[in-house]
């Protein structure tokens, strides 16, 4: 149940050698780049209030936008965590799992939230999880603006209990859904997935060229994301539209993704790899690039 095993992927991914990256790639095409954090750009902590994207990974980010990339980070975390996370990078965002995106500034009139969240019930929520936590002194509880995450990623014979604790919850909270990730649980509202945010994100991007875009994430939540990029869904403008991008798996598990690297570390060599390629094809827009105030390029 929260091994992250689906029966429904049969596919067998390909493995990107991801100092060859480039080879996958071609120079007719425009491409853009969606982020997941956890897993992905920061390695996991026992606690996420721990987790850093490495600096080294912010300015590789930089120098890849300096040549005209777009980039978008899809996560689940909170769009405030997110962005101090991201900082001092300002990028389009979806975050809590698509419900709250944010296009490309830090000003509110720029974000929405795609669908609305009933903040006391969620209080009652969250008040309720916990409560029930209180015999176990392995559990972490994530308190977020919009959803609320229990982590037992401090003990994964936890695993069943924290299920139960979160389902139990919800039989009275019809209007809330349970999404698994690797050692959690989260309750967020109904209706959010990061297919849909990559696609809202992707329209808005979008200028008079067609986009390629490129999807990595690791966990069970990104599956939508990979379904999305790989033209399995449409683009929200045009339904005849359909969108042929190439979703990227960090980790070994079944997945929908037609690509996979195996980890963080190839994460980054593969988008070292995709500098290369931008380096190759366009040159940058900007002369100075810097990352916590130091000149990076
Ligand atoms: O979509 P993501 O960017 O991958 O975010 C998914 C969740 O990531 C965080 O939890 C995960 O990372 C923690 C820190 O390394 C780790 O302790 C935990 O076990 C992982 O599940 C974050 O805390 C959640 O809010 C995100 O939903």
């Amino acid at each position: 149940m929260t091994s992250g095993r689906s029966p429904s992927i049969n596919r067998r991914p390909i493995y990107i050698p991801p100092k060859n990256f480039a080879d996958y790639l071609s120079y007719q095409q425009e491409y853009c780049l969606f982020l997941d954090i956890d897993g992905t750009l920061a390695d996991f902590t026992m606690n996420p209030k721990d987790s850093v994207i490495p600096d080294s990974t912010l300015i590789l980010l930089q120098k890849i936008q300096s040549h005209g990339i777009k980039i978008a980070v899809v996560t689940g975390r909170s769009l405030a965590e997110a962005r101090q996370m991201l900082s001092p990078l300002i990028l389009p965002i979806a975050a809590t799992h698509g419900l709250e995106i944010a296009f490309d500034d830090s000003s509110d009139t720029n974000q929405t939230n795609v669908v609305s969240v009933d903040t006391m019930e969620l209080a009652v929520i969250k008040q309720s999880i916990i409560q029930s936590c209180i015999p176990f002194d392995d559990f972490t509880v994530e308190n977020k603006p919009y959803s609320v995450a229990l982590h037992f990623r401090k003990n994964p014979a936890l695993a069943d209990e924290a299920y139960a604790i979160m389902a139990e919850t919800l039989k009275t909270h019809n209007n809330w859904s349970l999404k698994s990730g690797k050692y959690v649980w989260e309750v967020v509202p109904k209706g959010v997935n990061k297919g849909t945010a990559i696609l809202t994100l992707l329209e808005k991007m979008q200028s008079s060229e067609s986009l390629c875009p490129i999807f990595m994430g690791d966990d069970i939540t990104d599956e939508a994301g990979f379904v999305a990029v790989q033209g399995e869904s449409k683009s929200l403008e045009d339904d005849s539209q359909l969108i042929k991008g190439m979703g990227i798996k960090v980790g070994c598990e079944p997945t929908h993704a037609d690509y996979y690297v195996r980890n963080t570390h190839e994460v980054t060599v593969l988008l070292n790899s995709f500098l290369s390629f931008c380096q190759k094809h366009t040159a940058p827009v900007e002369a100075t690039v810097r990352v916590r105030g130091r000149r990076v390029i």
